[in-house]
């Protein structure tokens, strides 16, 4: 049995991007987040301090990646998983990562990164 957490759509507003005139302008990144988690501790005791808190990872990451400058969307993935897996003592994770307006003809484009650390 997997337990997880998700957090989905969660939106940033980065300097984000391989080529010198996106560092002028802040881009829209789009995180679906999934985290491994065992909740039998939360379910038996109710309380929070057992939880992966969906509400603080958002706020981790979104500080994370609105605070400094990146190149490629891969690197951010990259970065946000090695945060959240040392931070937090995830045991696997995936990361889908879009930067919606990258390319005109399409809806969306990014990465997916998965991660299994134990
Ligand atoms: N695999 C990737 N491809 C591209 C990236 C990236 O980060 N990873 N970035 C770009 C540019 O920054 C683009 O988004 C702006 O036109 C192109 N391809």
């Amino acid at each position: 049995m997997t337990d997880k957490v998700f957090i989905h759509e969660l939106t940033a507003f980065a300097s984000i991007g391989a080529y010198e005139w996106e560092h002028t302008i802040k881009q829209k990144l789009i995180f679906n987040i999934e985290m491994d988690w065992d909740f039998s501790q939360a379910v038996e005791t109710e309380n929070l301090q057992y939880c992966l808190n969906y509400a603080e990872i958002s706020q981790k990451v979104l500080d994370f990646v609105e605070s400094q400058p990146f190149k490629l969307v891969e690197t951010v993935a990259y970065k946000v998983a090695d945060l959240l897996q040392q931070q937090y003592g995830i045991k696997a994770l995936r990361i889908e990562l879009h930067k919606p307006k990258a390319v005109a003809q399409a809806s969306s484009v990014g990465v997916i990164v998965e991660r299994h650390f134990h």
